[in-house]
């Protein structure tokens, strides 16, 4: 008999996901199946939006056999059942107080802080990169963790180490790297790029540096489809364009530059968008999303 979730006492609210705990040493780390663009938090789920990404983490974690923060499986008893298949029992651990980010591509505020410096988080770059240009090799770029609803800040690797020590920042650093190399080099071989991408860290009583949060998925990586990609302007993303599209056309009747909220998705939308999350996930994992536990099935 699966337990209800009201009986594991709530953590943490995120924008897309929930923290809870279950015990001393595990969590419950649900996704939920809301979306975010343009930094509002849409009224409009996508369903299986939280199932996919979940599948998405459990496949990174199992094919890039990093130490990770999983305790179980994505049917592991202690998950309740109306939260099957977006949930994940994860090993308690002290977090590392860095954003660890990866960039294999320019966009974003790495692209804003290189065409303003010529640097990003303090590394020097080659003159002549425009939005979107591939980096001739991945690079670390840390930020602190903002608070809920604020952006995170760049930050240099000097200022990692001096927070979190020389020892701990190195370890970060190698690992960040390692793993988002071996996954985007699966992803690209799909046909999908992977920009860049968050990790977060933890570490155990012993010592030893976990992978935790999710990993790889479209919410912490910027998917671009390698049919479309095209240096010098900005790319579409794989898995929001089309509710981006949507938002910014004349059919939704919103401005995004007003401070009104985003209106509700049309159920064409919602579709598209939820079938292109299928999609990123099967054709990166290989698997079918019809397999993956919890659902209407
Ligand atoms: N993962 C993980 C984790 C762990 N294994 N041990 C201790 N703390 C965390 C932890 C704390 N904050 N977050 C971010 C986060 C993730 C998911 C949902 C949320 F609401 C918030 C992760």
């Amino acid at each position: 008999m699966r337990p209800q979730l009201s009986e594991y006492p709530p953590i943490y609210s995120g924008k897309v996901r929930e923290l809870y705990a279950i015990d001393a040493q595990h969590m419950l780390l649900v996704a939920s199946d809301r979306i975010s663009a343009y930094d509002h938090i849409l009224t409009t789920p996508i369903p299986d939006k939280g199932r996919i990404l979940t599948a998405m983490s459990v496949f990174f974690f199992d094919e890039l056999r990093v130490p990770n923060h999983l305790a179980g499986g994505p049917d592991d008893d202690r998950i309740p059942a109306e939260v099957l298949g977006r949930a994940l029992v994860v090993k308690r651990l002290e977090m590392a107080p860095v954003e660890c980010v990866a960039r294999g591509y320019l966009a974003g505020s790495g692209l804003a802080e290189y065409r303003a410096t010529g640097t990003v988080c303090g590394i020097p770059l080659p003159a002549g990169l425009v939005d979107g240009s591939r980096l001739p090799q991945p690079i670390f770029t840390p930020a602190t963790k903002a608070a809920l609803g604020e952006h995170d800040e760049n930050v240099s690797y000097e200022q990692i180490a001096a927070t979190v020590g020389a020892g701990l920042a190195a370890r970060l650093r190698e690992a960040t790297l390692d793993v988002y190399s071996r996954g985007a080099e699966i992803a690209a071989a799909r046909g999908i790029l992977l920009a860049d991408t968050k990790f977060e860290f933890g570490t155990t009583p012993s010592g030893d540096l976990l992978l935790a949060d999710e990993v790889l998925t479209p919410d912490s990586s910027r998917y671009w489809d390698a049919a479309d990609y095209e240096p010098g302007r900005t790319q579409p993303s794989f898995d929001k364009q089309i509710v981006r599209n949507w938002l910014t056309g004349p059919e939704s009747g919103w401005d995004r530059t007003s401070d009104t909220p985003p209106p509700p998705l049309p159920a064409e939308v919602v579709d598209r968008t939820r079938a292109r999350y299928i999609e990123a996930y099967e054709r990166v994992s290989g698997l079918s999303f019809a397999d993956w536990p919890g659902g209407s099935a």
